[in-house]
């Protein structure tokens, strides 16, 4: 990790609650892949070229429902008021701020309206997207849909990786099982079959299937990004489903220990989706060299996870703040030390296995 993103990390761990401290930082089963996503950015280098720089270097990316935006997004993560008392909000107003595309989640301590009110107050055109499950009755996700449309997020982005929630040991030990009382999903209120004023529970099924994807994809007219996508089939079949964008992901180590690193999976994914929509990346990106790394191997943009709640827990609004900022200057200096005059300058061959030579 950077040194501000370290030392932010570190108050972290000292303001957390334990108990929520091991649920941010753990991963499931040994966090192999926990441990793999941050490693794998270690085992790669960059190989940059000279004499062709800019002073001025174009960092901007086009995704879908963010026309003009920062390569780093902020991934969705669950529960940010556990974090600090100003939970989302805080988060939100960050990532406007610093012109970052926020990635608000289903299992928000926040409602989704009030997550895009605080970003459109600090920036009017602030992008905010809504992660979402695909609930296994369509009543209730058509209600997510329809409350995200109305809240006006410009995207909404499935989490496709978590037909059973993953064993995380840590969580497990800690009994961490449930939200303390006083804090709620707060998206989850009010849907049909739940009480009344009350949440239902966040569901996740192993019976999902493409089939739900389309019905989902035919119920909105917003982009819709697939995210947790590791093989090329799924990123073809994702394509083929209508998704404006992959997102290749493996929820931070979390679901499957199994799994190989993000960065590892991202090449194949982006040789199967061809160009057709942009393949973002999350995990491990802890650098800006990093977010460099994953753009030249075809990514379009990265989202961070788990650095955006040590800001959050750290130091609130400006913490995140803190963390965004850092990465998005490391990567401009990224740029210009590989030669770079902007994103699209940064191919394929730029990148090399620390220790195998170049050739
Ligand atoms: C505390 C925590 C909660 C998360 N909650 C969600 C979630 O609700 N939905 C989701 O799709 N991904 C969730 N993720 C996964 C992130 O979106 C992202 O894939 C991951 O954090 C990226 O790895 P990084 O933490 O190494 O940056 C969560 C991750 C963390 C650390
Ligand atoms: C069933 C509770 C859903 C919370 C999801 C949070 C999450 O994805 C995580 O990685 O933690």
């Amino acid at each position: 990790m950077t040194g501000v993103l370290t030392a932010l990390h570190d108050r972290a761990r000292e303001v957390l609650d334990p108990v929520f401290y091991d649920y941010v930082a753990g991963g499931a089963g040994g966090e192999r892949a926990l441990a793999d996503n941050e490693r794998a950015f270690d085992r790669l280098a960059l190989l940059p070229r000279v004499l062709r720089g800019s002073a001025v270097r174009d960092t901007a990316v086009r995704l879908p429902g963010a026309p003009a935006t920062a390569p780093v997004l902020v991934a969705p993560t669950a529960f940010h008021r556990l974090a600090h008392p100003d939970g989302e909000l805080a988060t939100a107003r960050a990532a406007a701020a610093a012109g970052v595309v926020l990635v608000t989640g289903l299992a928000a301590t926040t409602a989704v309206a009030e997550v895009v009110r605080a970003a459109r107050a600090v920036d009017p055109d602030a992008a905010v997207w809504f992660q979402l499950y695909l609930q296994p009755d369509p009543e209730v996700t058509e209600c997510l849909v329809r409350r995200a449309e109305r809240a006006g997020c410009t995207a909404l982005v499935v989490t496709a990786d978590s037909p059973v929630f993953g064993r995380r040991e840590r969580d497990l030990r800690n009994g961490f099982t449930d939200l303390p009382p006083g804090y709620a999903a707060e998206n989850m209120r009010d849907l049909p079959g739940g009480p009344p004023g009350g949440t239902r529970p966040i569901a996740m099924s192993p019976e999902l299937s493409w089939d739900d994807l389309a019905r989902l994809r035919a119920m909105t007219a917003l982009p819709v990004l697939l995210k947790g996508v590791l093989h090329p089939a799924d990123a073809r079949l994702a394509v083929a489903g209508g998704v404006d964008g992959v997102v290749v992901s493996n929820h931070g180590g979390r679901q499957f220990d199994a799994v190989p690193a993000a960065v590892d999976a991202l090449p194949a994914v982006v040789e199967a989706v061809a160009g057709r929509v942009p393949v973002l990346l999350d995990g491990g990106v802890r650098r800006g060299a990093d977010v460099a790394i994953a753009l030249a191997l075809g990514a379009t943009a990265v989202g961070v996870g788990r650095p955006v709640l040590w800001g959050l827990a750290a130091e609130g609004e400006r913490g995140v703040r803190r963390v965004l900022d850092t990465l998005l200057d490391e990567y401009d200096h990224a740029l210009a030390l590989c030669g770079a005059r902007g994103n699209a300058d940064l191919t394929g061959d730029l990148v090399v296995r620390r220790g195998a030579g170049v050739r």
